[in-house]
Parts: C-alpha cells; sequence; structure tokens
C-alpha cells in the first residue's frame, strides 16, 4: 500500500523554483534512497512532505491525506547538525522532545509518553544510555538519538536526512540495517543520503532528484542507467561513479 504519494509537486524557494513536477511514492515496508547532488533539492522535499513547505502546485498525501504540520504521521530525523546537543538535557528527555505536539495543552507527558520513549529507545539500542546527557555521546549515539525522537511518534512514514553524514563504516553498516528493518516491518523510509553506492546495496529502491526526478527504480536498473546518473550529478564518461556504478 502506498504510505507516501508525492505528484507533481512544484515548490518554489525565495521566489524561486526549487522543484518541478516532482512525483514520488514510498510502499508501506520500502526502503527507498533519495540521491542527488547539493543543492539537488533533497532537504526541500523532505520538508514539503512533512507540511512545513507548501507545494505550489501538485500534490503530497501521506496515507491517502494531505501533508500537515503536527498531524501527519510522519517521523523526521534531521541533519544531526541541526539538533542542540549542548543542551542540558539526557537522551530520555531528547527523545521526548519528538512528542512536544502531542502532549495536549498542559505540555506535561503522562505514562503513554514515556511508554513511546522507553519503546524508541529500545528499538535503536540506546535503554542502556537513557539518563546520559546528550552532550556526551558519540556521533553515532547522537544519530540513533535523532532516529529514536522520530519512532516516538511511531510514525507510518520515516523521513532520514543524510543520517551517515561523519558516521565510521560499522555505525553506517549497523544504520543501515536498523533503517531496513524499519521498513520492512511495515513503515515507509525514505532517506536522503550521499552514500550513492551504500544506497544502490540497502534500498529497494533509489530515486535520482535533480530539482525534478531524473529516474527512479530498483538500484540493479538503476545502476545500469548510466544516462541518468550522468544527468543528476553532472558528471563526464571518466567519472569514478559511473566507474563504481558499473561495478555494482
Ligand atoms: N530559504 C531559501 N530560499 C531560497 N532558496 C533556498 C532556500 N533554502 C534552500 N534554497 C535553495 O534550494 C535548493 C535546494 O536546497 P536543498 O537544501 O533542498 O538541497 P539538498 O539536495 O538537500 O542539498 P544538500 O545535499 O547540499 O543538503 C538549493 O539551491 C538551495 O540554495
Amino acid at each position: 500500500m502506498t504510505a507516501l504519494d508525492v505528484r507533481h509537486a512544484d515548490v518554489d524557494l525565495g521566489g524561486a523554483r526549487v522543484l518541478h513536477d516532482v512525483s514520488l511514492r514510498v510502499d508501506q515496508g520500502e526502503l527507498v534512497g533519495l540521491l542527488g547532488p547539493n543543492g539537488a533539492g533533497k532537504t526541500t522535499l523532505l520538508r514539503t512532505v512533512l507540511g512545513l513547505q507548501p507545494v505550489r502546485s501538485g500534490s503530497v498525501l501521506v496515507a491517502g491525506r494531505p501533508a500537515r504540520p503536527g498531524r501527519t504521521p510522519v517521523g523526521y530525523v534531521p541533519q544531526r547538525h541541526d539538533f542542540a546537543w549542548d543542551f542540558p538535557i539526557c537522551v530520555a528527555d531528547a527523545v521526548l522532545t519528538g512528542l512536544t505536539g502531542r502532549l495536549g495543552p498542559v505540555r506535561r507527558p503522562g505514562v503513554r509518553h514515556w511508554e513511546a520513549v522507553a519503546d524508541a529507545l529500545d528499538r535503536v539500542r540506546l535503554t542502556a544510555l537513557a539518563e546520559r546527557p546528550v552532550g556526551q555521546l558519540s556521533g553515532g549515539q547522537r544519530q540513533r538519538v535523532l532516529v529514536a525522537r522520530a519512532l516516538a511518534l511511531r510514525p507510518q512514514v520515516l523521513l532520514l536526512d543524510e543520517p551517515f553524514t561523519g558516521l565510521d563504516l560499522p555505525t553506517q553498516e549497523l544504520l543501515t540495517a536498523l533503517f531496513a528493518d524499519l521498513a520492512h516491518e511495515g513503515r515507509a523510509v525514505l532517506m536522503a543520503t550521499h552514500d550513492l553506492l551504500g544506497a544502490l546495496a540497502a534500498c529497494d529502491r533509489v530515486a535520482l532528484l535533480h530539482r525534478t526526478v531524473i529516474a527512479a527504480g530498483t538500484p540493479a536498473t538503476l545502476a545500469a542507467d548510466t544516462a541518468a546518473w550522468t544527468t543528476a550529478f553532472g558528471v563526464g564518461p571518466d567519472s569514478p561513479l559511473l566507474r563504481a556504478l558499473r561495478a555494482v
């Protein structure tokens, strides 16, 4: 079943068209990689799915309904530098901030909120660090906090914005396995990443974005589509990227 359905979306930022006629679908149970060069519009597309960025034309449906900030069952894992790691709170409290919009008028968390936090920490294997100040965590642990924070909402759709930046290879592999598990349990997961070959290895489908979707398909289909990579990344025929794709 389709969980996320972007149809012919145009998005403007600062008066300029950043996304043009973008169509992209993510089904329940799928991990889809969103690949494209710097400035391609990946973050803008994720923000559009969250309902934070309006579409000029076209539509964005999450679980069949138009995206609305705070109302849509979408978990968002921002880039790691977008979180205030020097804020003096512990891991559990940081995960709880993912539920801020759900706390009701008195803003006080109840038993079910703390249960959601505990479940999310368990899912990313951070239960033992629940009381640790977030400023004392490694990069990989911080990334898992952000994933738990998104999972606390129990979302049907999970958006990941460059989750591997600055992480060592074993941590990347661990997180990739987690993201695949989260998808294959029934969520729809859309992951923007610059780890092109890693995405081809791990994702069920990948989409190449450069202001519009240049191509989308299975990793095997996409890896063979040299023209699509050339268009999306503006690389020449001798590019190491194209050589690496031939080896996939
Ligand atoms: N507030 C803004 N006003 C105008 N243009 C913007 C604004 N924010 C971003 N842009 C432009 O929109 C385009 C898409 O940016 P976006 O951050 O979505 O790309 P990205 O693919 O996520 O890039 P990166 O891989 O570098 O993170 C870029 O050209 C960027 O300069």
